[in-house]
């Protein structure tokens, strides 16, 4: 409809100037298809082609490359309603000044009119014109199509929809998305009516035309799905709706929607029906704008699936969607007059408008100036989410623009051509074949992303650290994030963390392990030593009850002992062990090298014991035997041998195991009867000794035979055999302990034992006097013969001495005949009293010596004479005495200890000092000193007086 045509007014005002902001452009002409992927034009495509070649005026040349695809931009415009319909717009006449406006038809003024093919002229309504004098007129060029009011559906399709169909056939996917204020027919574009279909059900048509013409030409068989959705807002957030299912609501993930069904078209007549109720459960509301105005974003997407021809099996070929989207017109809330929830809605499309609108033109600033990023407005709508391939340039896009021409929509469609002129500009220069599988690989390496970041926060890290690797080979084909990198650094470090701990604990374990390992073995050796030990300590525990067994049963026996044989020996005792000890301590002193003559007689000790045997032998045939106990024949010792050899023992023998055996444990009584006997028979030799010393003049020591051949053949003889058989039966504990007690008793008595001593030798001698009186004249005259002795002796300070000393002197006996016996029992009388209780503790009991009246008689008739002898060869074997410092030391460990200990005061250290000094040379006088000194003196001046 051609606007009427005004009168000639040549006084008339010029036209109002009009700004053309956007000059007219040619629209570009439609994409050539690819020749082996253009379908073979069906004949609703020719008839449609037809009719738009008649409508619409032919395509201008574009001035673009070919090879420069842009984005395509196509305006329609919605004729009035009847009662609006501008009479004025219609297709520019050429020859006519497009700056003239047009006017209405009925009266109505439209503010936009094609100018050309491509170019509209907005003009700005009386009414918003400041001044009406001056009327404003923008030209927008460049759009790919301007349908005008009487444009048809088919128009659009051919020119809008054909291509993408063609495309979509091809392979290609693409997206048209209508735009426009409410009520501008975006609606009525895309789906039309039944009697006037739109854009979709046209290429749904097309598209089964192009699928039947295959079959008959054999063209690889395709199948097609259709899914249609809307993306709503209920107030807070968006929701995805299902249209086709039951308004299942679906989750967009990425650039896919979760739960989205796909329905397959079979035909035309399903697919069609199925878009229809799709439609019918699509939002809609009543507004001021539109009786029928969409509340939600609606797409619609087909999806084709190539099947190769020569393969039985179903092979993806391509997966080209081809997607409408109707998009809800921008409300004015003054024009609809929407409230409440509908207020709500206009703000959600208006939004999402204005979402879509933004990221378009970020990619068109980034296309113009590459150093600006591409804003990623996407995010802020589902829609452009959905969508963001197409709005980030990498699929292939085209936008119809619905406006309506009458000036009161001359702001909508201001804005609306102001907002999406400039996106003819978009250009598509790396446009993704089958882009879909793309998106869809892209989609679900995301998801892959997304369901392991789930698995992550559920697993444990140790069992992350396994599947991480794996995790992230897949990430890195999906372009893992940041923060999946980050957590895999951190997972690394932990099980480098990890590692490294087991390394040290396993290294501190097996370092534990050889430590207690260690450990263990000395606990063993410890344990074994613990249990030497025990036995050790075991074994001594039971020596110790045998000796304590043994020591019993000597007490008893020494208990049961005592009391006869003290009554028994009542006298003689006293005096044979006076005499005795008095030989053997003079003897031991006689081993002194200092001593002198007297000290040599000693040695002459063998000829005097030859003497005395003799003397015995003539005594009893017993004594013919030579040994001391047989020499002794007392009555009681021969009553005890007849026991001990009525048993088949020898004497010494049984003293042995009978007395000292561990195991033997006789009866007490001839066990009593066994160590009386021993005990008798050390007595015996005592006596025997103390006979030859009485022999001897006193001279006789016990301690000389160790120091010739005579005195060991008689005491080894005689004697020692006794004491070995002694000291061999007793077990070594037993011996020490008996010495150790013996000396600290010794050591604890000496004083009092030897005054006791001292006490009973005085009454010996009292009784001797009455008794013998041969002994008692030489007692006496010893003491009167000592009297410058006795204050040499005095001056010794031996308290001992001192008493029985003066006793002695107050004898007056001849000292000549008895001086060396004299001398001899002078210091016997100390020493021989402490030896006692040494013999108390080696015996146990002080068996009488019938021997003593023998040896007495002896001693009477042979002492003179016999201890002159003595001296001299005491005096000749002084020197080889003196040179046997062993011989020494058994003297004197023979000593007793109270003996030991008065030889230790009256000697002391200067006799050991002595003897050294003798055994290098020196000469006995200038060695002599302190009291031994005295004594020495003492000593040796006796023979050269008698001399
Ligand atoms: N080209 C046209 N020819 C005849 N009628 C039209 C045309 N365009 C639109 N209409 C009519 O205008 C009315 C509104 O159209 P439509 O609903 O499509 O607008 P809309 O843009 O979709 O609005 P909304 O955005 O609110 O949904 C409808 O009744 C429709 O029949």
């Amino acid at each position: 409809m051609e606007p009427a045509a005004a009168p000639p007014e040549p006084a008339s005002p010029p036209p109002p100037t009009t700004v053309r902001r956007n000059p007219p452009r040619r629209a570009r002409p439609p994409p050539t298809p690819l020749a082996s992927a253009k379908p073979k034009p069906s004949s609703l495509s020719r008839f449609l082609q037809d009719e738009a070649a008649a409508s619409i005026p032919a395509p201008l040349p574009s001035s673009s490359s070919p090879q420069e695809e842009r984005l395509k931009v196509f305006l329609r415009i919605r004729p009035l309603p009847d009662r609006d319909r501008c009479k004025a717009v219609a297709r520019p006449t050429p020859g006519k000044d497009p700056r003239r406006k047009p006017k209405q038809a009925g009266g109505g003024d439209v503010c936009l009119v094609p100018t050309g093919p491509n170019s509209v002229a907005l003009t700005v309504p009386q009414s918003k014109l400041v001044d009406p004098k001056r009327g404003r007129t923008e030209v927008f060029d460049g759009f790919s199509a301007v349908f005008s009011p009487d444009s048809t559906q088919l128009d659009i399709f051919v020119q809008v929809m054909n291509p993408l169909v063609d495309d979509f056939l091809g392979g290609k996917s693409g997206l048209l998305v209508a735009m426009g204020p409410t009520g501008s027919g975006k609606t009525h574009t895309i789906f039309g009516s039944p009697r006037n279909p739109g854009i979709l059900p046209l290429m749904l048509r097309q598209i089964f035309n192009a699928q039947d013409e295959n079959k008959v030409a054999s063209q690889p068989a395709r199948s097609f799905s259709l899914s249609m959705f809307e993306i709503l807002s209920e107030g807070k957030g968006e929701r995805i709706l299902d249209l086709l299912s039951d308004a299942t609501e679906c989750v967009l993930q990425q650039s896919s929607i979760k739960g989205l069904q796909e329905v397959p078209l079979v035909n035309l007549a399903d697919a069609e029906s199925l878009v229809s109720r799709g439609m019918l459960k699509r939002s809609t509301a009543a507004t001021n704008a539109n009786s029928k105005s969409s509340r939600s974003q609606c797409i619609i997407t087909i999806r084709g699936i190539h099947k190769r021809s020569d393969a039985d099996s179903e092979h993806l070929l391509s997966n080209a969607v081809l997607t409408i989207a109707d998009l809800a017109g921008a409300e004015r809330e003054r024009k609809t007059g929407n409230q409440g929830s509908r207020l709500l809605e206009s703000n959600f499309i208006n939004n999402t408008s204005m979402v879509f609108g933004l990221c378009l033109r970020s990619l068109l600033e980034h296309q113009k100036n590459q150093k600006k990023p591409l804003e990623k407005h996407f995010k802020n709508s589902m829609l452009t989410r959905y969508l963001r391939d197409y709005l980030e340039g990498r699929k292939k896009m085209t936008l119809i623009l619905n406006v309506k021409p009458a000036d009161d929509d001359y702001l909508d469609t201001s804005f609306l051509l102001r907002q999406a002129s400039p996106y003819m500009k978009i250009k598509y220069t790396s446009l993704e074949d089958s882009s879909d599988l793309v998106s869809q690989k892209r989609s679900n390496a995301s998801l892959i992303c997304q369901e392991n970041k789930k698995k992550r926060k559920v697993q444990k890290p140790e069992v992350l650290g396994v599947e991480q690797k794996e995790n992230i080979e897949t990430d890195n084909i999906a372009k893992v994030s940041e923060e999946d990198d980050t957590q895999h650094k951190f997972l690394n470090s932990e099980l480098r963390r990890v590692s490294r701990s087991e390394a040290i604990m396993t290294n501190f374990a097996r370092a534990l392990w050889t430590v207690l390992k260690q450990y263990k073995h000395k606990l063993v050796e410890s344990e074994n030593a613990a249990k030497s030990m025990k036995q050790l300590i075991r074994d001594q525990d039971i020596q110790i009850v045998e000796l304590k067994k043994e020591l019993e049963v000597l007490n008893s026996c020494c208990s049961c002992k005592n009391v006869p044989v003290t009554e028994d020996t009542s006298i003689d005792q006293d005096d044979s062990v006076s005499s005795g000890q008095a030989g053997r301590s003079f003897g031991s002193l006689s081993n002194k090298p200092n001593l002198g003559s007297y000290d040599a007689s000693v040695d002459n000790f063998h000829l005097v014991a030859e003497e005395v045997s003799k003397e015995l032998k003539s005594h009893g045939p017993e004594n013919s035997s030579g040994e001391s106990v047989s020499c002794d024949a007392p009555s009681i010792s021969l009553i005890d041998e007849q026991e001990l050899s009525s048993r088949g023992l020898k004497p010494e023998k049984s003293c042995c195991a009978d007395a000292f055996g561990p195991k033997s444990h006789a009866e007490e009584g001839n066990t009593k009867v066994e160590v009386q006997a021993i005990h008798k028979k050390l007595d015996a030799s005592e006596c025997f000794t103390e006979q030859t010393s009485a022999h001897t003049g006193g001279v006789m020591p016990s301690s000389s035979h160790s120091d010739n051949q005579s005195d060991q053949s008689l005491t080894e003889h005689h004697m020692l055999p006794c004491l070995k058989t002694e000291r061999v039966s007793l077990s070594p504990q037993f011996t020490s302990c008996s010495k150790k007690a013996t000396i600290e008793q010794s050591e604890d008595e000496t004083e009092e034992s030897c005054k006791i001593t001292v006490e009973d030798i005085h009454r010996d001698v009292s009784r001797r006097e009455v008794k013998h009186p041969d002994y008692l004249s030489s007692s006496q005259r010893v003491s009167s013969d000592t009297e410058d002795v006795s204050s040499s002796q005095s001056s010794l300070e031996f308290p001992g001495m001192v008493a029985p000393q003066k006793k002695l002197e107050e004898l007056d006996l001849e000292p000549e005949r008895c001086e060396p016996g004299v001398v001899n029992a002078t210091v016997e009388c100390g020493i021989g009293h402490s030896q006692a209780p040494e013999q108390m503790s080696d015996c146990g009991v002080r068996v009488p010596c019938l021997l003593k009246e023998i040896t007495c008689r002896a001693k009477a008739s042979t002492a003179p004479s016999k201890v002159s002898e003595a001296e001299e060869a005491a005096d000749k074997n002084k020197e080889g005495s003196a040179s046997r410092p062993r011989d020494t030391k058994k003297t004197r460990r023979r000593l007793q200890p109270a003996a030991a200990m008065m030889l230790k005061e009256f000697t002391g250290a200067d006799l050991d000092v002595d003897t050294k000094r003798e055994e290098r040379g020196k000469s006995p006088s200038s060695a002599a000193s302190g009291r031994s000194d005295a004594l020495v003196r003492l000593l040796k001046a006796r023979p050269v007086r008698r001399a």
